[in-house]
């Protein structure tokens, strides 16, 4: 492990800088695509503006004979699109494990790594992944004489993972955030479960008897499989600054649950959501944007605090030092996302405050 004192010098000499604060962009949803698919190439050039990150996808879903044309085809879009301020370009390569993983970072590095702001490392088991992975990309930007740092992501999707979530966050100063991959997640730990995140009828907890006893009818109440391993990358994420995503939501044609499965990350402390699908777009770009009535909630509070200290009453509530921190939070987001997004800009100068605000996302 590095001292604090080198925890900022380039990993190779000629290395770019590192990064000494994660750039906070909007990442409401992480947009996958098979760059070796040709239909799903295609759409690519066209999403640029309407999507906060495109991610091009070069490991699981992706057929291993398809390996080589998924990168080749990713450098190809790469160097054909002009991808503004408002869409970035990420890549998730191959596990560390796996044979093309190396081709995939000289590649990508050397031909885009002009282009690419994040790469995205599957299956990280602990902070030494990570510093592999930190000093091999130094080397490659400063032999492709690269002159901003491209930042790392990693997924949550084995147990040791889990368990070294803090060291890994603060591996490195590359570091941007964390995802969580369920389906791989549960297939270490042997889950018994068979979908793409989500959750699980099985998973519940049933009502006490009522006075017909235990065979009288009872209520039950799905839990969420998640909320352990979410809450933990959450608080792993925020203890060094960078961004903690829900993952994958496999059942594409259940955009409900989806919503929720979003919402639910959302509220405990995600910034985005992966898209595997076009229709998933539009569910993160909602759940992930403070909604309208949250913003005019916060603005109230923070008007009624005065100089932040102290505690005031507001519709019935008790509001003080620790709730106004809360509405900064969205206030900040609003902010953020309104300085890329017109649409949520005109809707949050609008934005009318309800008597006691409103639930998080539900009516942006
Ligand atoms: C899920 C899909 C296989 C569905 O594809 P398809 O059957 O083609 O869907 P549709 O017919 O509804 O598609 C309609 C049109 O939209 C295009 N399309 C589909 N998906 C995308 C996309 N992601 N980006 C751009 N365009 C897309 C289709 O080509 C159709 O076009 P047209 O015919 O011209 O109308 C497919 O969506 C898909 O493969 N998605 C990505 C899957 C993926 O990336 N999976 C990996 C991430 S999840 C994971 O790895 C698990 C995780 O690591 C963990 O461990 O938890
Ligand atoms: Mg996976």
């Amino acid at each position: 492990m590095r001292s604090a004192k080198d925890f900022f010098t380039p990993l190779a000499v000629g290395a770019p800088a590192p990064v000494r604060e994660v750039p906070a962009r909007p990442s409401r949803m992480i947009h996958f695509f098979d760059p070796s698919n040709e239909k799903m190439a295609a759409k690519i050039p066209a999403m640029v503006g309407t999507v906060d990150v495109l991610l091009g996808n070069l490991e699981d879903a992706v057929k291993a004979d398809n390996k080589e044309a998924a990168r080749l085809g990713l450098v190809a879009i790469a160097k054909a699109t002009d991808f503004g301020d408002a869409t970035q370009l990420w890549t998730r390569v191959n596990s560390l494990d796996s044979p093309w993983v190396l081709d995939d970072f000289t590649t990508l590095v050397t031909e885009i790594g002009d282009k690419l702001d994040v790469i995205m490392v599957p299956k990280v088991q602990g902070p030494e992944d990570i510093h592999y992975v930190d000093r091999l990309l130094a080397q490659l930007e400063a032999r492709a004489g690269l002159t901003r740092p491209i930042l790392v992501h990693a997924i949550l999707e084995t147990a040791r993972g889990v368990a070294n979530v803090e060291a890994i966050a603060g591996a490195s100063p590359r570091m941007q955030g964390i995802s969580l991959g369920p389906a791989d997640l549960a297939a270490d730990r042997r889950m018994k479960t068979t979908r793409v995140g989500g959750g699980h009828p099985g998973y519940l907890v049933r009502e006490d008897p009522g006075i017909e006893g235990i065979n009288g009818p009872r209520g039950t109440f799905q839990q969420d499989l998640w909320h352990y391993t979410i809450a933990r990358m959450v608080d792993a994420c925020a203890m060094h600054g960078i961004f903690p995503f829900y993952g994958p939501f496999g059942d594409i044609k259940d955009v409900v649950a989806c919503e929720d499965q979003f919402r639910n990350a959302f509220l405990l402390g995600c910034v985005g959501a992966w898209s595997l699908h076009p229709a998933q777009i539009a569910i993160a770009k909602k759940v992930f944007s403070p909604s309208a009535a949250d913003v005019a909630h916060a603005r109230r509070v923070k008007a009624a605090m005065g100089d932040g200290t102290g505690a005031v009453m507001l519709d019935g509530k008790m509001e003080d030092d620790a709730s106004l921190k809360q509405c900064l939070v969205i206030l900040a987001l609003a902010e953020q996302l309104s300085a890329s997004d017109p649409e949520l800009a005109s809707l949050y100068a609008e934005a009318p405050a309800g008597p006691d605000g409103a639930s998080a996302g539900v009516s942006a």
